[in-house]
């Protein structure tokens, strides 16, 4: 190129001219074919010609912001001298040593297509001085996005495609019009993508991607990764996130029936594995001699429980803490107080205390003598119909052993545990226990009761249902009420089944009781109703209507006992008789017993004893009379029976 008159202009037009942001096209005049060295001070001379003071020194303040940002910034930069407006800046004056720019001359070209609002030639946009990698990367010449100015290219470990687009060249030398605002700080300090760190391997990102950029006012943030498909060949994909481990489920509910199902299975399982299990206390107790007050099965938890809050208790120090059906010493344990007071023998209720303690939520006594009940009834009640048997515990019944952790689990400890927080779901206060007759439903009827430390009532359908409708209504009218008046009281109602009298097509009979029923357990179970338990026990489910059904909250099924615990059953039965077999005629009997239940267990020895006349038990019973009862005893439920029953449970019961 050649001198044109055009350079002799004064120089104060030359940079509107030269530098006009809105020229398209650069005049070949603009472009110098000067030295490096000469370039720069030439440009040098003319600007410090062309800028006043006040010009300078506002120049001065925002180049001081701008390099405050770069400053604060947590980039690497390269050295003051390698940017192009630090030459500025210091201008001839400040300037020791030349740049030690190219050996080729300087396009001015670049600097023009650089400049914010260009028009490129090619259309690609305006990217802002250097803020574009592409247009960097696209320039023939490889040094302009590191310094468009003739400096020093950008610090290597910048290459041109990634933080060079922020920095180095968006800080050449503008003229104040021309300025871009100071970049924001978050383009300045984003974190390089993982993989992508300014000494990584050079990652090309799509030429759209940086196209659309005004300038630095507008610049989105700083673009995401790309996927996979964008990387150039042998660039690993960024690792993707760990996915994140499933959230575990809320708990359903605090509720007695929300605990955990496998915790409870767990539980269950060990119970049944024996007397080495967690639940030693659930095992039956080995034969003894008969108790002194002549009780079949006398109370001795002493299964050595630990880690259910209930302790075992010396013999005896049940009674002696509690009294007749008192918690005793698991009461205490759970922090529940011990209902000892009013749990003296059950001929008549004892007197109550004038002021009794709260007891937790199955315990809170109504307080109220129950109103609109028929006297004699009420008398009737309470005379007859207390239970008046032996405590019995957990130990005292054979076998069973996942059914009692459940009833303990599910009824139990929610009865004696106060709520938790206002509006906690409510303990049930109603348990069905169905199965075939003799399996024990009765037993663990009694078991509830001496746990909870209640007050046992015992009614008998068919013996409610005998006198008429009439009679059998005030008479569970007054059971009912009695148990309310004495809370706490377990209302144990076996053979459910007659009250109801439910016909083939499902109807009642005439005279049967379910509507009183069901009015009594919403009454004395109902949410206003407290310290009451009933516990059903039928062995025909199939004859409860499904209003009766719901009533009650929880319904299992009480098996015959297997092997194990016919053996246990036999043991105890024949010690109370002085017998005792060798194990190789206790394993026979157990085998020829098959399908027993407790009940007819208990029948065969009696019989067994019959056989042999011994009234008296002048000598002890030997195998050969039982073996000889086996002939007249036999078991009654049928297997299409104990199929119906597994039926219902399926349906209906609540499992174990
Ligand atoms: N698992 C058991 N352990 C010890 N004794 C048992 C067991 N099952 C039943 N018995 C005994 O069998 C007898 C009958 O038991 P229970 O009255 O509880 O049976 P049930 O299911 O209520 O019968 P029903 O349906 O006729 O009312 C009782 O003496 C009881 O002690
Ligand atoms: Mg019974």
């Amino acid at each position: 190129m050649h001198w044109t008159p055009e350079h002799a202009q004064p120089l104060n037009q030359w940079p509107e001219q030269h530098l006009d942001v809105s020229s398209t096209t650069p005049s070949p005049a603009h472009k110098l074919e000067l030295p490096p060295g000469g370039r720069q001070r030439c440009h040098y001379a003319w600007a410090h010609d062309d800028i006043s003071a006040l010009t300078a020194s506002n120049l001065l303040k925002r180049y001081a912001e701008k390099y405050s940002g770069v400053l604060d910034s947590p980039y690497e930069r390269p050295t003051l001298g390698g940017y192009g407006d630090a030459a500025f800046l210091n201008g001839a004056k400040g300037d020791p040593e030349p740049w030690p720019g190219p050996e080729t001359p300087y396009p001015l070209a670049s600097l023009h297509e650089g400049l914010p609002g260009t028009k490129s030639g090619t259309g690609g946009g305006s990217g802002g001085l250097g803020g574009s990698p592409v247009l960097a990367g696209n320039l023939p010449e490889p040094l302009y996005a590191g310094n468009a100015c003739g400096g020093p290219p950008a610090a290597p470990e910048y290459a041109a495609g990634y933080g060079a687009g922020y920095l180095a060249p968006g800080y050449c030398t503008q003229t104040g019009a021309a300025l871009p605002p100071p970049p924001p700080a978050a383009l300045l300090q984003p974190p390089p993508p993982p993989g992508y760190g300014p000494s990584g391997p050079l990652y090309n990102y799509p030429g759209g991607g940086y196209a659309a950029q005004p300038g630095y006012g507008t610049l989105p943030p700083p673009p995401a990764p790309p996927p996979a498909p964008y990387l150039t060949s042998g660039l690993a994909a960024p690792t993707p996130l760990p996915t994140p481990a499933p959230s575990r489920p809320p708990p359903s509910s605090y509720g007695f029936q929300g605990a955990s199902e496998a915790g409870v299975s767990l539980k269950r399982k060990a119970a049944d594995e024996g007397a080495e299990g967690r639940y030693r206390k659930y095992a039956f107790e080995p034969a003894k001699a008969p108790a002194a007050d002549g009780a079949s099965y006398p109370a001795a938890d002493n299964g050595e429980c630990r880690g259910n809050g209930f302790r075992a208790k010396p013999p005896g120090a049940a009674e002696e803490a509690s009294g007749k059906y008192g918690g005793g010493v698991p009461l205490k344990v759970l922090g529940s107080p011990v209902y000892g007071p009013q749990l003296e023998p059950f001929e008549k209720f004892p007197e109550r205390s004038p002021a009794p303690a709260p007891r937790g939520g199955f315990a809170v006594p109504s307080g109220e003598p129950p109103k609109g009940v028929d006297p004699g009834a009420l008398e009737l009640v309470t005379s007859k119909m207390v239970d008046c048997g032996p405590p019995v515990q957990w130990a005292d019944v054979a076998g069973q052993g996942a059914l009692k952790a459940a009833l303990e689990e599910e009824l139990v400890w929610p009865l004696l545990r106060p709520p938790a927080y206002p509006g906690s779901p409510r303990p049930p206060r109603t348990v069905l226990l169905f199965g075939p007759r003799g399996a024990g439903k009765a037993l663990l009827g009694r078991c509830l009761a001496t746990q909870l430390g209640a007050t046992l009532l015992r009614l008998r359908g068919a013996t409610l249902a005998a006198p008429g409708s009439a009679e059998g209504t005030r008479l569970l009218q007054a059971a009912f009420a009695a148990a309310r008046c004495r809370p706490p009281a377990v209302l144990l109602i076996s053979e459910l089944d007659a009250l109801l009298s439910a016909r083939e097509d499902g109807t009642s009979a005439p005279g049967a009781l379910q509507a009183p029923l069901l009015a009594c357990l919403d009454g004395g179970c109902g949410a206003g109703a407290d310290g009451v338990l009933v516990v059903g026990t039928t062995s025909r489910p199939a004859a409860l209507d499904e209003a009766t059904r719901r009533r009650f909250a929880l319904r299992f099924y009480v098996t015959l006992p297997d092997g194990p615990a016919r053996g246990q059953i036999l043991q105890r039965a024949l010690a109370q008789q002085g017998c005792a077999l060798s194990e190789r005629e206790l394993a026979a009997l157990v085998q020829g017993t098959q399908g027993f239940s407790g009940g007819e267990l208990g029948q065969l020895c009696q019989q067994a004893a019959a056989g042999a006349g011994l009234p008296g038990l002048q000598r002890p019973l030997s195998y050969k009379d039982l073996e000889a009862a086996l002939a007249k005893v036999g078991p009654r439920a049928s297997p299409k029976e104990l199929d119906s029953f597994v039926e219902w449970d399926k349906m209906y019961g609540f499992g174990h």
